[in-house]
């Protein structure tokens, strides 16, 4: 099915450019700024309309700051966020509120993001609700019809989150999230808390909405392999910055950043002629209140030259739809 999914390759439905969230921290008897978080530091990437693609990284690296920053549910530090040709960096108030309906978010835990106190059908037509005035009766047959698509039953409007599974749960934010027929799904992590026996039915189920419901993705797992399942590109992100993008095939056969060469060495291959050497990287993953000066990953690259502490690589494009940010390919 993946393989006939139609990838409009001229329309760019999201652009990002240099994209900045920073927390500030406050502290002293003042409670003065004394630095900031650099959680996304300028990054760029684009989205084509009807594609996936996967956001890696390690935990705390900043991917959801990056996904929840795209999808303006937080200010934005720098940079610009160009949403279906409309600058939507800046906005606020009424225009931001009717920009948003388009996006929706599908979150890890679906335990957490789902009020227990409500009925499924409230939880699945509050966003509808939110856009209009029609009441609950109005809009059943739809939630209903919504229930359907992610494989739960009608009755299920009636019911209460804790009597169902954890997939289940996730089918019903998934449901919530498509209530508005949305443009740009970000699915943070929408299977780590999920069984393994229903990971792959939950991704099935968010690779066939995507053909129906016309969606493009910004996928963030910090699994490589679930990314492969869901990707059409992938993109590399380390402290902040974006380190590597390539279509999902280049990325694993030929990884040029020494980060993404790394994780991809850790993946489990069953091909023993295929199994690569497990590169392993030394000391952990510095602040991103003191990020390294250079280039970020320098302090923990194996092929580190001098140069790297100083100069900050660009993200280029080193072979075709492949970019990397490392001064190894700055010739
Ligand atoms: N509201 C906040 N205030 C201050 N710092 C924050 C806030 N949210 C995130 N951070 C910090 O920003 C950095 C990036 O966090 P983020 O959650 O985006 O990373 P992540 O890659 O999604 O990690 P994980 O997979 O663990 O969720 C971390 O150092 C985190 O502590």
């Amino acid at each position: 099915m993946k393989e006939l999914k139609k990838i409009e390759e001229d329309y760019e439905l999201l652009r990002v450019k240099n994209l900045k969230k920073y927390y500030p921290i406050h502290g002293g008897f003042f409670k003065r700024k004394i630095g900031d978080v650099k959680a996304v530091d300028r990054i760029s990437l684009t989205l084509k309309k009807g594609e996936t693609f996967g956001l890696v990284g390690e935990s705390g690296c900043g991917k959801s700051t990056a996904g929840r920053t795209i999808l303006r549910l937080t200010n934005v530090t720098d940079g610009e966020i160009i949403f279906d040709n409309q600058d939507i960096t800046r906005l606020r108030g009424r225009k931001l509120r009717e920009v948003r309906r388009h996006f929706q978010m599908v979150f890890q835990d679906p335990y957490a993001s789902l009020n227990p106190k409500m009925m499924v059908g409230h939880i699945v037509d509050e966003p509808i609700r939110n856009y209009s005035s029609n009441n609950h009766r109005d809009i059943r047959p739809k939630v209903k019809q919504l229930l359907n698509k992610v494989g739960l039953r009608e009755e299920d409007y009636y019911k209460y989150p804790h009597e169902f599974s954890g997939g289940q749960r996730q089918r019903i934010g998934i449901a919530r999230a498509l209530a508005l027929n949305p443009k740009l799904i970000v699915a943070d992590e929408p299977v780590s808390a999920l069984d393994v026996s229903i990971q792959s039915q939950v991704l099935n189920l968010l690779k066939d909405i995507q053909e129906e419901f016309d969606l493009t993705y910004l996928f963030i797992a910090h699994d490589l392999s679930v990314v492969k399942h869901m990707s059409d590109r992938i993109g590399v992100m380390y402290l902040g910055n974006l380190v590597e993008v390539a279509t999902k095939q280049d990325m694993y056969k030929n990884p040029m950043h020494p980060y993404t060469q790394a994780l991809t060495s850790a993946i489990p291959n069953p091909n023993p002629l295929r199994r690569k050497e497990r590169i392993i990287l030394k000391g952990d993953v510095p602040s991103p209140q003191h990020p390294p000066s250079g280039c970020v990953f320098h302090t923990r690259c194996p092929m580190a030259m001098e140069a790297c502490k100083k100069v900050v690589p660009e993200l280029k494009e080193v072979r075709p739809n492949h970019q990397v940010a490392c001064l190894l390919y700055d010739r």
